[in-house]
């Protein structure tokens, strides 16, 4: 497939017509040489990398957005369609290819294709074949942009992210899984709903695999700065600990009740993603339940596993792994967590 936008803006005849609209200022000041030319690739543009990339084109994060995937004209399709709505949008130049020479020069790219979940089935489902799609797209992805981030949503993401820092050879801090990032924002939603607050206000994080064993953290739990467990205690109300189980069922049952509904998850995931990718391109330093190479981490041993841990995330990937003050219970749990996404991983052969 051709580039979406012509890099030249010479009309017939070789007229140039930036010089028929324009007249140029003679003294005018050259491009500030201090600001950087950023660009975003996403891989696959099914209903997630969609939208990922439509959320990221209305924050203004980047200059330009390259969109790849095998079907050609969905893609072109895709590419257009986003095209269209540049009246409306801060000025991205948006190009799609087949080949992953348009992703040349990317900051960061961001891999969303694969097989998605049918109703009922779990995320570990999707592995084999999408371990087979890896092979084709992170070689690519590392020969034309071997400074970038990669950012890995693909499911199982956590077992993806393990497979595309095998397959990359980047260093671990330049490889990450959007992982419970997503998860937290449900556990927010839900615990915000709960105590009818705003869910800015709560911080409260899921960690470990980004599926059925992902572990809530309700010691850390705050609203506006103020411990939640312990201020109910203090004020001797009980909130008991099935009503916290069920709210932490209710995350992990989320994507299921969205899939048997509307048959895949999209926005959620596509403001998660691009919440990480402002975080990583503006050097924010925000901290993120994101996987990250997590051996070495609260205990965990074993073997080379990705899963979610409260990380800080810069312009260089992954910055650092916070000390949150975690539970004998918890820790047990991120353990057993780790044990399962280890145990799928060692099927892998990689
Ligand atoms: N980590 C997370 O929190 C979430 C992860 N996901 C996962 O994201 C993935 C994508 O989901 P959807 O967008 O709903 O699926 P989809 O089926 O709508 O889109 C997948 C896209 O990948 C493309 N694709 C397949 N093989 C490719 C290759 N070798 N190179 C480039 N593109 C290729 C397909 O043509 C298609 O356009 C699934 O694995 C799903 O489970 C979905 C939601 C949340
Ligand atoms: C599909 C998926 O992983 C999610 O929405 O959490």
């Amino acid at each position: 497939m051709q580039k979406s936008t012509s890099s030249s803006s010479l009309g017939p005849g070789g007229l140039d017509l930036s010089q028929v609209f324009f007249k140029s200022i003679s003294n005018a000041a050259p491009p500030s040489p201090t600001k950087r030319h950023t660009k975003i690739s996403v891989i696959g543009v099914g209903n997630v990398g969609m939208a990922i990339a439509q959320t990221i084109l209305t924050q203004d994060l980047v200059d330009e957005l390259a969109l790849v995937d095998t079907k050609s004209d969905k893609l072109r399709g895709e590419m257009l369609d986003l095209q269209h709505a540049a009246a409306f949008l801060p000025r991205t130049k948006i190009n799609a290819s087949t080949d992953y020479s348009v992703t040349s020069g990317s900051d960061l790219c961001i891999v969303t294709a694969g097989a998605r979940q049918n109703t009922g089935e779990s995320r570990l489902n999707l592995l084999q074949r999408n371990v087979a799609l890896f092979k084709n797209i992170v070689p690519p992805l590392v020969k034309y942009s071997p400074e970038t981030t990669l950012l890995v949503v693909s499911n199982p993401v956590d077992v993806l992210t393990y497979v595309a820092w095998k397959l990359s050879g980047f260093p671990s801090n330049r490889v990450i899984g959007s992982g419970t990032n997503l998860d937290s924002s449900r556990f927010r939603f839900l615990i915000a709903d709960h105590l009818d607050v705003n869910a800015q206000d709560v911080q409260a994080y899921i960690v470990g695999e980004h599926g059925d064993s992902s572990v809530a953290l309700w010691s850390g739990i705050s609203v506006g700065g103020v411990p939640v467990l312990s201020f109910l205690e203090r004020q001797q109300i009980a909130l008991e600990k099935e009503t916290l189980e069920k709210i932490h069922q209710e995350v992990v049952h989320s994507a299921y009740e969205v899939i048997s509904l509307k048959g895949y998850t999209s926005w959620a995931i596509g403001y998660s993603v691009a919440n990480l990718a402002r975080t990583i391109l503006r050097d924010q330093r925000r901290i993120h339940p994101v996987s990250v190479l997590a051996k070495g981490f609260y205990g965990i041993d074993g073997g080379d596993v990705f899963l979610s841990l409260p990380a800080q995330l810069g312009r260089s990937g992954v910055l650092g792994v916070t000390n949150v003050h975690l539970t004998d219970e918890e820790i047990e749990q991120l353990r057993n967590s780790a044990k399962t996404i280890l145990e799928v991983q060692s099927q892998l052969g990689i």
